[in-house]
């Protein structure tokens, strides 16, 4: 047992991949002093098998572990599956919520988000964060013909790819598919894939530790918070409905969802299922419709919301002056420090507000969570002692390295422009079905690029972009296959 108002040092809020690094990186800067990680998940999710592969690039498994391993891994993090209720932090006081105090010296908060959806407690409206979540949609889809996916980013692209047997109505925002982290020339590679027969294509190279299996707790029935789902999430999941076709996607684009009905409604509106693609069932009737802002309306089984995150910030903010960012997350300093004292944040829940390097910004992203998380934890072991600490390394350049349709994408810097102005130049190679490449200019400088497919150009160009080289002389070579780019530039 706890006893009440028991002081730690320090303590971490958060057993996801932010809280679980912060915790392993405090308990290996400072042996001596006991750590507590307050989690309401009892899964903790940590990394094994780590290598860079660049000097920003990063890669590694995700493992879901129960709370023991890290208590065994690192002896002097002791680990409580308990739900934060309050902040008291002009007395640096926790509150769990079966009523427990904890004293801290610092806290980092690494609550995470939950889906942003487009309609609350909708019965038909699901998001996608924890292992929870997906198992109530592999469960729904299971009986499903048709489903709607909102949202254009990273769930949407992947579970669009992935569900068979169901019919999928992708509404999206924009002009062209995921939009948030590919340019639509990109966005044309892949479109292709869409409908792609998966039978004849050869397993994809992916890492897969997740396990679906009894994580009674990892959303507990109270507070619904299991850690987010990461890097492949979605590769070996059976994404099955209820029919005998493989893929059947179709996209709506430049739209979002006008209202939402159920079949009553429907009914007495005098609406009739309006312009569904040719081919799609239409002899049915569906627990709830969709009308979309183009004014087409389609009857579905249920509708995925992959529509971003929204921070848990709730049960601290009570009595505290936390500055918050207009994404609701807490704003941290280049020290990871909340605007409230010796309150640290990293993760998901927190929003960087320091003056960034020209090439790298935030996105809500694994390896931002592990990388913030360590950094935020040398920052509060730093500053208890008044020593002086650099922003790290990794806040230099943006790296992102993912799978999208079954493709290597690797994303560097800049790689859509993201504040240039109209002032760049973009160079691409494309090879239909094999690769994209893209990269970014401004002033003869390497800025950014997206490399898709397997293309071994990541070091080289990472490299140009952290020295600034001017590369107009090779510009017009940058792109060539037959160049060895490693021998021009060395
Ligand atoms: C389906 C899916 C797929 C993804 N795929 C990728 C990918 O391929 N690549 C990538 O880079 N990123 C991916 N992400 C994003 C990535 O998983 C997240 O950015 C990252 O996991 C965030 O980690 P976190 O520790 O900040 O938050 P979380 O993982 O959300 O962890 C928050 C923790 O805080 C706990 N908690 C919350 N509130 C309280 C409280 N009040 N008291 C106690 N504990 C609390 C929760 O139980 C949980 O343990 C994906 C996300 C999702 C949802
Ligand atoms: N492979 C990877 O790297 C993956 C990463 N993730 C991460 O997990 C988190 C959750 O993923 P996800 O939910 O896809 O979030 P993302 O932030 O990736 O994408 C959200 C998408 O929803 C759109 N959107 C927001 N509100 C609405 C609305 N009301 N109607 C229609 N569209 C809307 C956004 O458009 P706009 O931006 O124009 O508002 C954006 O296209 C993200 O942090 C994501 O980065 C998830 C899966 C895979």
């Amino acid at each position: 047992m706890d006893s009440q108002n028991k002081f730690y040092k320090f303590i971490v809020v958060g057993g996801g991949i932010a809280g679980v690094s912060c915790a392993e990186k405090l308990s290996s800067l400072c042996p001596e002093d006991e750590i507590l990680l307050i989690s309401a998940s009892t899964l903790v999710k940590t990394i094994t098998n780590y290598k860079k592969i660049t000097k920003t690039l990063e890669s590694f498994d995700v493992e879901e572990r129960p709370m023991l391993s890290v208590e065994t891994g690192c002896p002097n993090v002791k680990v409580v599956q308990k739900y934060v209720s309050l902040l008291e932090a002009d007395k640096h006081i926790l509150h769990t919520v079966d009523g427990t105090k904890y004293q801290y010296g610092k806290l980092c908060i690494c609550s995470g988000g939950k889906p942003k959806l487009i309609a609350k407690d909708h019965p038909y409206v699901l998001g996608i964060r924890d292992t929870q979540s997906v198992k109530e949609f592999q469960n729904q889809l299971s009986t499903s013909r048709r489903i709607i996916v909102v949202g254009n980013g990273g769930i949407a692209t992947e579970l669009v790819y992935e569900v068979e047997g169901c019919e999928v109505i992708w509404a999206i925002k924009n002009k062209s598919i995921s939009s948030t982290f590919v340019d639509p020339g990109a966005a044309e590679f892949f479109l292709s894939q869409l409908n792609k027969d998966k039978s004849k294509e050869e397993a994809p190279s992916k890492r897969l530790k997740y396990t679906l299996e009894d994580d009674k707790s990892s959303a507990s029935s109270t507070t619904k918070l299991g850690g987010a789902l990461g890097p492949d999430w979605s590769t070996h999941l059976h994404m099955t409905g209820s029919m005998q076709t493989s893929h059947q996607v179709h996209v709506e684009y430049l739209v979002e969802i006008q209202k939402l009905f159920s079949p009553e409604e429907f009914e007495s509106a005098g609406l009739s299922e309006s312009q569904v693609p040719e081919s799609f069932i239409c002899d049915k009737s569906w627990p709830v419709y969709v009308q979309l802002t183009n004014d087409k309306v389609y009857g579905c089984d249920f509708i995925v919301s992959a529509t971003g995150v929204t921070p848990n910030t709730d049960p601290f903010l009570t009595g505290n002056q936390f500055s918050i960012a207009e994404d609701g997350g807490f704003k941290v300093n280049d020290h990871m420090q909340t605007t409230v004292r010796d309150v640290y944040a990293a993760g998901d829940i927190c929003s960087v507000s320091w003056e960034l390097s020209q090439h790298w910004f935030q996105m809500k992203l694994w390896s931002q969570a592990r990388q913030m998380g360590v950094y935020s934890a040398m920052c509060m072991v730093a500053d208890g002692q008044n020593e002086d600490i650099q922003l790290d390394f990794c806040f230099e350049l943006f790296a992102h390295c993912t799978n999208f349709f079954n493709y290597k994408v690797i994303l560097l810097g800049r790689f859509n422009a993201q504040g240039l102005g109209n002032d760049y130049e973009l160079l691409l190679r494309v090879t239909k079905d094999l690769e994209y490449i893209k990269v970014v200019l401004q002033n003869g400088r390497l800025q950014g690029a997206i490399l898709i497919g397997e293309t071994d150009l990541e070091e080289t160009f990472e490299n140009l972009i952290l020295n600034q080289i001017d590369l107009t002389p090779f510009k017009d070579h940058l792109l060539e296959p037959d160049i060895d780019l490693e021998d021009f530039f060395d």
